[in-house]
């Protein structure tokens, strides 16, 4: 079993949970925030400097690797971690989101999907067989299985479709997956409609695969019927599972998805929004390239001991991302992700302790008014 999950505790008041996620690659602790770095790379950040922000399992993507450089020629490199100098657990996505997220430039047939390339236009086809053969040669810890995202809002039968579409392929890619060092997920799908979600989840956990990611969300849905689902979904979710909320989020929706039973979360946000010259304080978002900080010389935020916080100014970061220097969106991007893998080490601290949802209120509290 190259990938399980220890179940250290359950929160008293919620369905929260605090375990030890063990990969061939060593052990992480859940609930995790999972750093995207989809070309191989946590963007602007080296390895070391992923590592020190507190990030454990990165994740990378099938569909970005193939296109460029090619998952050949990764594996001629000796796989992912070698190429990328990682050595600890990697998550690939299998481009599920990525194909269908190309709108016209794709045709979902129950073959695959044929797609042109974002970048030049070329034509490429992905079917469930293709997308492990990918996923094999990068060699990542786990493997997320060939699915279909359905859009928000789409009518049901597209919804059942989806997820009918994304069990058959999920047979296809297990019966395929014969990696002994990577771990396979099934992904579930069923829109926001609660009895497709039901579906998806029995068909897929009938697969037993050794964990499942829960697609098809934060895909422009309100936070509160994501929310829903989640309530709806995770009682029929195995104890002994991990669970990964994909695509998940900002600093409220980890806290909500924890309090829900999500034990693994990928989110671009704290990154993507760090290279716009915008970051998490504890109280609310700042963007520092703003003409208000111009003769600011706090830090970005007082109360966080980041390696950027400790050694520059707001000032000094907003001339740097005003002047396109790099170091600017570096030093936002390591503040970032402290500011995350800081607000997840806090949220494990507060299952321990059952004050999960006073640790809710307040950070939310503060989190909020700013
Ligand atoms: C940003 N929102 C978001 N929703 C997703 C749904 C899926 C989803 O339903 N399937 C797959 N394979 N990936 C998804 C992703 C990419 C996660 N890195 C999503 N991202």
């Amino acid at each position: 079993m190259p990938v399980k999950i220890k179940i250290e505790k359950k929160e008293k008041h919620t369905r929260a949970r605090l375990g030890k996620l063990t990969t061939p690659h060593g052990e992480v602790e859940t609930p995790i925030f999972m750093p995207v770095g989809t070309q191989a790379t946590v963007k602007t950040m080296t390895p070391e400097e992923v590592k020190e922000t507190g990030g454990r399992l990165v994740l990378s993507n099938t569909y970005h690797l193939y296109l460029r450089p090619g998952h050949d020629l990764v594996k001629e490199a000796g796989g992912l971690h070698k190429f990328m100098n990682w050595d600890g657990p990697i998550l690939t996505d299998s481009g599920g989101f990525q194909v269908f997220s190309l709108g016209p430039l794709r045709t979902i047939t129950e073959e695959g999907v044929e797609f042109r390339s974002h970048i030049d236009g070329s034509k490429h086809f992905f079917t469930p067989e293709k997308v492990m053969e990918i996923e094999q040669a990068l060699g990542a810890d786990i493997a997320m299985a060939f699915d279909e995202c359905a859009p928000y809002p789409c009518e049901k039968e597209y919804a059942v479709a989806a997820l009918e579409r994304t069990t058959r392929w999920a047979e296809r890619c297990k019966r395929v997956h014969k990696r002994e060092d990577q771990a396979l997920f099934g992904i579930i799908q069923g829109g926001v409609f609660p009895d497709l979600r039901e579906r998806s989840a029995k068909e897929l956990l009938a697969m037993d695969f050794p964990g499942y990611g829960i697609g098809g969300l934060s895909v422009g849905e309100p936070k509160e019927l994501m929310y829903e689902v989640l309530d709806q979904l995770m009682p029929i979710m195995p104890e002994d599972k991990p669970r990964y909320l994909m695509g998940v989020g900002s600093p409220d929706c980890l806290i909500e998805g924890v309090v829900r039973g999500v034990d693994m979360f990928d989110c671009v946000l704290p990154t993507r929004i760090a290279r716009n010259g915008t970051v998490f304080t504890h109280n609310g978002k700042l963007t520092v390239r703003n003409a208000e900080y111009a003769r600011d010389f706090r830090p970005m935020d007082q109360q966080c001991d980041c390696y950027a916080c400790r050694n520059y100014s707001r000032a000094y970061i907003r001339h740097l991302i005003k002047t396109d220097e790099i170091l600017g969106i570096r030093l936002t991007t390591i503040h970032n992700l402290h500011f995350i893998q800081h607000l997840m080490q806090n949220i494990r601290q507060a299952i321990r302790e059952d004050r999960l949802l006073e640790y809710r209120e307040d950070f939310l509290k503060v989190f909020n008014a700013g």
